[in-house]
């Protein structure tokens, strides 16, 4: 039996042993002697008795085994012309300064902090300083629009925002303090401060309730760990699901830890000392996982890249970052290898740079495409592996364990799964289906370290959402098939989330925006297939009677207004009038349905359709590249 089979089964068959030998590799104040709490079951918590502090992991510990002046973050960034080295040492020093401005303000364990910060080290810092305190951080991406941010500030209700004045895209500034402060005016929930740090391109003015990060800081002592319960949550980061409301996903402090610290050694092959970049955001799963908190866990080196994979300054800037900071491994979404094969289809620009580091591209975030994935192979001559997870799983489902046992690879699947995660396919009924066959991607309950353990503040729709499909399993949301070998394929979405560009987003929230416009009678948003940013949202429009609007205008309206409530990222431009939408005789919209056709597969017609007419007149429109 090889080293991955080995593992994999025995995190099934004896899963205290396994994970309690796992743990082994994060400090603890209080060593845990149980691995998983089923008190609660189907809600299980992992480490019940362990205590520890996340931030001391991730800094102190390596500077106490003689390793401060290693570096930790390597900051670059194109978009500003600027960079930064930050030692351990000098990373701990800044993250326990301003853990001491936040405590100066009153936030203690258990406090939320929203953080709203581009690609900057202080993102870094501020996610740490609140893990240093016990406190519960949550970092809302950029690209979000005021409505969003003052939704998750409702939800997780903080005592203290940190934001930049401005992000910095490209073609660019965004300013960030007006939607800082229209969130603010439309959230029912008040923070008592707003820590902003000023940045040259864009400074802000600073209201009443606003504090300079610099000053605040510079006044500041700095702050010890504070021990946590490993079960304590150390943050709560949201994401899209089938409604508008995003889901408050909480990860806890030690199955966290120890998974993450399991994966960096196992999976990505990344120890102390080495290299390793995720060209990702903070504001992602893949981003906290994987740009702050494993690399460091595991005292490595890691990059945090201000810029884009073209036009900063162009298609070879990726591997500019790899040749320069000695990279080991790139971490990045396959939309982001889209974009270079794109702009420099014969990888012109790869051969100006020396790439002697870097040894493996992991991909994940979307469907890893063929071409994609052999334009990789082909140009980098390095082990190209595409894996799965999810912002609630907060590290790989499926993958190619590279430091534990690099596996033959298969094109089109994500490799096997990784130990703890029991994954099966089930039918319509939650029958476990047979090699091939496909259905819905379920795991079987208690789901590993480090997957969340709950939505925030919110028991019932975690169990709602995810547990009530299926009895005794986690529902993934994804469909599927494994093979006779165990390797799993994912296919994609069985429910209305799509996957633009990497970001996740409910296409019931996009609806809910194009059925706001007074010219809508009722309409569907559906997700197509893009060759660039693997699916785009499509909306198909109903008009009321007597709506005189033209085509061009509604569009233009509808367009700026998503850009307008839920943001940029959204990438939202298609927008087709039709005169019926298909539904069934009960009024369902048949989104799937159209979805498949769309997407160019020979949907089968349900039988409940009320009038297959509508259904045959919309297949032109579907079909069409812009509607
Ligand atoms: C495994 C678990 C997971 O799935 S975690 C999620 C993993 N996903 C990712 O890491 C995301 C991968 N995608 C990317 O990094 C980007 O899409 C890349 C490939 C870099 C391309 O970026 P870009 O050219 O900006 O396109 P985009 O589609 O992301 O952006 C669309 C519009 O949104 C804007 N935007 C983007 N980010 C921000 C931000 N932080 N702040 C403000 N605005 C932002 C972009 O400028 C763009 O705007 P516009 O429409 O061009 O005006």
């Amino acid at each position: 039996m090889g080293a991955y089979d080995e593992s994999y089964r025995r995190s099934l068959d004896d899963p205290h042993g396994f994970w309690l030998e796992a743990a082994e590799a994060i400090s603890w104040t209080r060593p845990p002697t149980r691995a998983i709490d089923a008190t609660d079951a189907p809600i299980y918590r992992w480490y019940p008795d362990g205590v520890l502090n996340t931030s001391y992991n991730a800094l102190d510990r390596h500077i106490e085994a003689g390793n401060g002046d290693r570096t930790a973050l390597i900051y670059d960034s194109p978009v500003t012309g600027t960079g930064a080295t930050f030692t351990y040492a000098e990373l701990r020093d800044e993250v326990a300064r301003f853990a001491g401005a936040l405590a100066s303000l009153g936030v203690g364990k258990g406090d939320r902090v929203v953080v709203y910060l581009p690609m900057v080290p202080e993102a870094v810092v501020a996610m740490l300083a609140c893990a240093r305190l016990g406190a519960i951080h949550s970092v809302v991406f950029g690209g979000f629009a005021p409505r969003e941010l003052a939704a998750r500030i409702d939800d997780a209700t903080p005592k203290v925002i940190v934001a930049a004045s401005c992000g910095i895209e490209p073609t660019r500034v965004v300013e960030y303090k007006p939607i800082i402060d229209e969130a603010l005016r439309i959230s029912q929930h008040q923070p008592e401060h707003a820590i902003v740090l000023q940045r040259p391109q864009a400074e802000a003015t600073l209201g009443e309730r606003d504090l300079d990060w610099t000053d605040l800081t510079a006044k500041a002592e700095p702050a010890d760990p504070v021990q946590v319960d490993a079960t304590d949550p150390l943050y709560i980061l949201y994401t899209s699901g089938t409604t508008g409301k995003p889901k408050g996903v909480v990860r806890d402090n030690g199955g966290h830890a120890v998974a993450l610290a399991w994966t960096m050694r196992n999976v990505y092959d990344i120890g102390p000392g080495d290299v390793w970049w995720t060209a990702s955001d903070v504001g992602w799963v893949v981003g906290h996982s994987y740009i702050v908190y494993a690399p460091l866990l595991v005292g490595a080196t890691t990059v945090l890249y201000e810029g884009k994979p073209v036009g900063t300054p162009d298609a070879g800037a990726f591997w500019r970052v790899i040749s320069e900071h000695g990279a080991k491994a790139l971490f990045t979404a396959p939309t982001a290898i889209r974009a270079i094969k794109k702009v420099d289809p014969e990888a012109a620009e790869l051969a100006k740079y020396p790439m002697e580091s870097f040894r493996t591209l992991f991909l994940a975030g979307e469907r890893l495409d063929p071409e994609t994935y052999h334009w990789s192979h082909e140009h980098l001559g390095v082990p190209v592996v595409d894996h799965w997870w999810q912002t609630e799983t907060g590290w790989p489902i499926a993958a190619n364990p590279r430091g534990l046992e690099p596996l033959p690879t298969k094109p089109g699947s994500a490799t096997v799964p990784m130990p703890g995660w029991n994954v099966q396919i089930l039918d319509a009924y939650g029958k476990e289906l047979l090699p091939q066959q496909e259905g819905a991607i379920a795991i079987k309950l208690p789901l590993p370290p480090g997957a969340l353990p709950t939505l925030w503040g919110d028991d019932q729709r975690y169990i709602d959402s995810y547990l009530k499909e299926y009895d005794g399993y986690y529902l993934t949301g994804d469909g599927g098939f494994i093979d006779e070998d165990g390797y799993i394929f994912v296919m994609g979405r069985t429910d209305d989330v799509i996957n633009v560009a990497g970001h996740r987003l409910s296409t019931g929230s996009i609806e809910a925006v194009v059925a706001a416009n007074a010219a809508v009678a009722e309409c569907a948003v559906i997700g197509v297939h893009d060759p660039l940013k693997g699916q785009l949202p499509r909306a198909l429009v109903v008009l009321k009677a007597g709506a005189s609007v033209s085509e061009e205008t509604l569009r233009d309206e509808l367009v700026a207004a998503v850009r307008r409530e839920i943001g940029p990222v959204a990438a939202f431009r298609d927008v087709s009038v039709v005169d019926a939408l298909p539904k069934t005789r009960s009024g369902k919209i048949l989104r799937r349905t159209m979805r498949g056709i769309a997407d160019g597969r020979d949907e089968p017609v349900p039988s409940t359709i009320e009038d297959p007419a509508v259904l045959d007149a919309l297949r032109p429109v579907l079909r069409s590249q812009e509607g």
